[in-house]
């Protein structure tokens, strides 16, 4: 089974294109099997706005109170979720919404319980649960609300879920979509990250804030995954086989 996992930021859910649309058609015409993962950061944001609760991010990740982490669910399964799947659908692709908790799909453990509180790194994946939804021909739509250990859930940030999903199926493809058109240097698109160059755009600070995760998720999961692209869900990024974005391939990020 040639399978995507694609990640799309919160970021950009409310500003994907038709032609983004299109280009999911297109891995489906190819016979490309779609998982979807979604975030909602933003959005997180303006509902703790709206119940005057501060938040803070630590390193990329929301340091997550159990206040924090109800609005968070609340956002991502109950709005997120169900937004992104009526817009599948509206698009004539077959979806289905699934919580991350149900079933262990994605199971976490804590990260670090005093310094983020509900915050987790996904330790395994069910895989068999995706496989089968798969092979009915629907397309899943996961939170990243991961089950935790002691009936506890936790907050995942959506480019570390979306590896891990990688990771685990050993997908053909990692997609990562933003609101940018990918890595950018000097205002230019870098079509091609190694390992080591990416990490001299770290140090260097080119790349920053929200990028650090994405490319970080991106090396991690090219150690199972064939390649990972960032690109930008306001444009096509797959057009007759050819990918568009930058480009991290298994080969290269060795280097
Ligand atoms: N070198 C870079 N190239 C492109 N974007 C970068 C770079 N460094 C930092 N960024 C920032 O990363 C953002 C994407 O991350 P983020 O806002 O977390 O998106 P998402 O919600 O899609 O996960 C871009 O909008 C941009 O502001
Ligand atoms: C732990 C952590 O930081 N979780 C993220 C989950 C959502 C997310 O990652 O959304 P984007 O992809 O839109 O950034 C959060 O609470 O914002």
């Amino acid at each position: 089974m040639k399978t995507v996992v694609v990640k799309c930021g919160g970021s950009v859910l409310k500003e994907l294109s038709e032609s983004f649309f299109d280009s999911m058609k297109a891995l489906l015409a190819d016979g490309y099997k779609i998982v979807f993962v979604h975030g909602g950061g933003p959005e997180i944001n303006a509902m703790l706005e709206k119940m005057n609760v501060q938040s803070e991010f630590k390193n990329g990740l929301r340091v997550t109170s159990k206040e924090v982490l109800e609005a968070a669910e609340l956002v991502l399964s109950g709005s997120m979720n169900r937004k992104l799947v009526r817009l599948l659908e509206a698009h004539g692709i077959a979806a289905i919404g699934l919580q991350s908790s149900d079933q262990g799909i994605l199971e976490a453990d804590f990260i670090n319980e005093e310094e983020l509180g509900y915050v987790g790194d996904v330790t395994s994946v069910n895989k068999s649960v995706l496989e089968t939804i798969l092979q009915t021909g629907l397309l899943p739509v996961l939170t990243p609300i991961a089950k935790g250990p002691n009936g506890t859930v936790l907050n995942v940030n959506a480019d570390h879920a979306a590896g891990a999903a990688a990771y685990s199926l050993a997908a053909d493809h990692l997609l990562m979509v933003t609101d940018v058109d990918g890595v950018l240097n000097d205002g230019k698109l870098v079509t091609v990250l190694t390992g080591a160059e990416t990490e001299r755009l770290i140090e260097t600070g080119v790349i920053s804030g929200g990028m650090i995760p994405k490319v970080n998720t991106a090396l991690k999961a090219l150690e199972s995954c064939g390649h990972v692209h960032i690109v930008s869900g306001k444009k096509p990024f797959y057009e007759d086989g050819k990918w568009y974005g930058t480009q991290f391939n298994k080969e290269e990020a060795a280097k």
